[in-house]
């Protein structure tokens, strides 16, 4: 039996600017530490998704962003905790990134993006974001 505990879903934005893409680090002493991911977080009771996205990256980034098309969630169980992760890609409305729960910010050219270091459950986002990235350029 798979005893660990089922954190529910959690959003992610995919944010494009000008070619690049907006990935934060996680802090030491939190889950996951280091590891660059998709700015988002849990969704609240009684939330949709795109609600629940839209507050995290206010209280994250201090960003207003439009959420746009979905790609394709992932279920996954780490050692100690399992999630499905719902990303979407979104488009900043207002605001500039600021930091204030991740270590780093970083806008990262799309090929660049394997370089990073990501965990283990993005890793079909990123292979699904590559996938539409190459139809949008052929
Ligand atoms: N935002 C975001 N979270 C992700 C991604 N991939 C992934 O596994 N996660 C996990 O999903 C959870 C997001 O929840 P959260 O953002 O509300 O939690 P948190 O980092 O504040 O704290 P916690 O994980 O210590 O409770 C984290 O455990 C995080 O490690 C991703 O691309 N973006």
């Amino acid at each position: 039996m798979n005893s660990v505990k089922h954190i529910g879903d959690v959003v992610c934005a995919i944010i494009e600017r000008n070619g690049r893409i907006l990935i934060a680090q996680r802090p030491e002493g939190k889950s996951l530490p280091l590891k660059w991911e998709f700015p988002g977080g849990k969704v609240e009771e009684g939330e949709c998704a795109p609600e629940a996205l839209r507050r995290e990256l206010c209280e994250e980034l201090g960003i207003t962003v439009a959420v746009r098309h979905p790609l394709t969630p992932v279920r996954y169980a780490y050692e100690s905790f399992s999630l499905r992760l719902l990303p979407f890609l979104c488009e900043i409305e207002s605001g500039e990134p600021i930091l204030h729960e991740h270590c780093a910010l970083a806008w990262v050219m799309p090929e660049m993006i394997d370089s990073y270091d990501f965990p283990a459950a993005d890793i079909p986002i990123l292979a699904e974001y590559r996938l539409l990235r190459s139809g949008r350029t052929a």
